[in-house]
């Protein structure tokens, strides 16, 4: 996937993105960081076609997203944001199946394939124990994995996922960037997410685009886009880096 020179403005004032030019490996995981505003989250709609930019382009497999038909699209891509609307009483399954609605029509459906799929993400995200449970019941970390498995059950090759460790604890921000590191690695599944915490940026991604005020500072690998005068310039902040045996590199901010 390639991002051209996108321009996107919300409100027609001033622009959000301006003039950002980046790329998405296939079968890597890219993550976008960044200040809060820079744009991050306007770049995931662009690249998700939620919204269309001003100038440039957005193309996948050399072709605009604008031109896929939503079904088309849909099992390209899926993506799962921040913050989600539970629709009222209904099940895990029920949810999740949801993510099937592009490969159905009114005339033609595929129960074995639905069910197939339904089945693999809901195993994917270790939610077949709980696939009967009304999803408002859930914890917020058992909800963010319901909102995944649906995008999985959508099969598409890229997975977008708008800082889907915000809201929780340690643990489940763990486990939930521990599934996307597997399904990156076990049906290499393209992955383009935000995060804001930058050791789990560092750790989980081959790929980094940082951004600040609507721009694309740099893209590469972690080791080489996050650096302590791109600390400083990006965000402000005086970091230093050490070693752990086992994660590697890490941060530790020392001022502001
Ligand atoms: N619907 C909207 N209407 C007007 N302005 C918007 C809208 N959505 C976002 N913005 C503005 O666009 C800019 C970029 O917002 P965006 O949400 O993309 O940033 P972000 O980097 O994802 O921020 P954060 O880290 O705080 O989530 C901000 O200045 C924000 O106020």
């Amino acid at each position: 996937m390639h991002i051209h020179n996108v321009v996107f403005s919300h409100d027609g004032t001033r622009n959000q993105l301006d003039g950002v030019s980046a790329s998405v490996q296939t079968g890597k995981i890219t993550t976008i960081i960044g200040p809060n505003g820079c744009g991050k989250s306007t770049l995931l709609s662009l690249v998700s076609r939620n919204n269309k930019p001003v100038t440039g382009t957005v193309q996948l497999e050399q072709k605009d997203v604008i031109d896929y038909k939503p079904k088309e699209f849909a099992k390209k891509l899926a993506i799962v944001y921040q913050q989600n609307d539970i629709p009222p009483q209904i099940t895990v399954e029920q949810l999740v199946s949801y993510g099937r609605l592009p490969h159905q029509t009114f005339m033609k459906r595929n129960d074995t394939e639905d069910n197939e799929a339904v089945t693999w993400a809901l195993t994917c995200t270790n939610l077949l124990h709980k696939r009967a449970n009304d999803v408002s019941a859930l914890s917020g970390g058992e909800r963010q994995r319901v909102w995944i498995a649906m995008a999985l059950a959508q099969r598409s090759e890229i997975l977008c996922l708008d800082e889907p460790t915000t809201y929780l604890d340690i643990y489940y921000q763990i486990e939930l960037l521990e599934l996307v590191k597997q399904l990156n690695a076990d049906y290499g599944l393209t992955i383009v997410m935000v995060l804001h915490d930058i050791n789990q940026a560092m750790q989980y991604s081959d790929d980094i685009i940082l951004m600040k005020d609507g721009k694309m500072v740099a893209q590469g690998h972690p080791k080489d886009v996050i650096t302590t005068d791109m600390m400083q310039q990006v965000y402000d902040v005086r970091v230093a880096f050490t070693e752990d045996a086992e994660i590697g590199r890490y941060m530790i901010p020392l001022s502001i």
